[in-house]
C-alpha cells in the first residue's frame, strides 16, 4: 500500500521562489518509498527524450506518461498494489486541493498530468520555468541511497542566468519538491553523474490550465 500522507506538512521555503518540500518519511515512508523504487517499470518502458533545441529547455532523459488530462494511459489495475493505490490518489481533487492550498496557489480548472522520469547516467535538464499553461509541479523522488557524488540535484535560481542557485535539493527516498509555475520559478536538473550507481527516478505530477 502507498498513499500519499496529506497531513504531512512539508516546509516552505521561501527563495528564490515559494516552494514546498517534503523530506524523507513525511509523504511517503521509507518503506513505501523503496517497495515503489524497487517496483518502478523497466526503463525499457520509458521513451528516451533528447531534446536541445526548439523548447523552453534542453533535456536528456526518460519518460513515461501515465495520466493524461482524465484519462490513463497504463491500466491501474495490472499495476502492483502500492502504484495503483498512489496513482489513484495522487489524481484525487482532495490532494490536488490540498496540494495547491499547501503553495498558497489558486486553481481554477486545472488539469492534471502524471508521468515517470527516469535520467540515466548523463541525463540532465536545462534551467527553465516551465510552460506557461503549467500551474504547478510536484517532483517525487525515488532515490534510495542517493549519494552526492552522483549529481541530479533540482537547482532553484532567482534568475535565468544567476551564476548560484539558491536552493539545491538532492533526490531521496520519497522526498518530494513542489511550487507554483511563474515567470521566475527558474530551476534545473544537474546532470547525473557516470558514477551514479543508479538512474535518478521520480514520479511528476503536473497541473495544467485547463483549456476547456
Ligand atoms: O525532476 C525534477 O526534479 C524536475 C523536472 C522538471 O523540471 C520538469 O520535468 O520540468
Ligand atoms: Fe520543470
Amino acid at each position: 500500500m502507498s498513499e500519499l500522507d496529506i497531513t504531512a506538512t512539508g516546509t516552505t521555503v521561501d527563495k528564490p521562489f515559494p516552494h514546498l518540500v517534503f523530506a524523507e518519511d513525511t509523504l511517503l515512508t521509507r518503506a513505501e518509498a523503496d517497495q515503489l523504487t524497487a517496483t518502478f517499470p523497466h526503463w525499457s518502458a520509458l521513451t528516451s527524450s533528447t531534446r536541445t533545441q526548439g523548447s523552453d529547455k534542453s533535456y536528456s532523459m526518460n519518460t513515461l506518461l501515465l495520466h493524461d488530462r482524465g484519462r490513463w494511459l497504463v491500466r491501474l489495475e495490472q499495476l502492483p498494489d502500492c502504484w495503483s493505490n498512489l496513482l489513484s490518489g495522487l489524481v484525487e481533487s482532495s490532494y490536488r486541493d490540498w496540494l495547491v492550498s499547501r503553495l498558497c496557489g489558486t486553481h481554477d480548472r486545472v488539469e492534471l498530468e502524471v508521468r515517470l522520469s527516469e535520467y540515466p547516467r548523463g541525463g540532465w535538464m536545462s534551467r527553465h520555468t516551465d510552460r506557461p499553461d503549467k500551474v504547478f509541479s510536484q517532483n517525487i523522488y525515488l532515490c534510495p541511497e542517493w549519494q552526492p557524488t552522483w549529481g541530479g540535484e533540482l537547482r532553484l535560481y532567482h534568475h535565468e542566468t544567476a551564476a548560484h542557485p539558491q536552493a539545491t535539493y538532492r533526490p531521496g527516498a520519497g522526498t518530494s519538491v513542489a511550487f507554483m509555475r511563474s515567470d521566475r520559478s527558474w530551476h534545473e536538473v544537474a546532470a547525473v553523474s557516470d558514477t551514479a550507481a543508479a538512474p535518478r527516478r521520480a514520479l511528476l505530477l503536473h497541473g495544467y490550465r485547463s483549456t476547456m
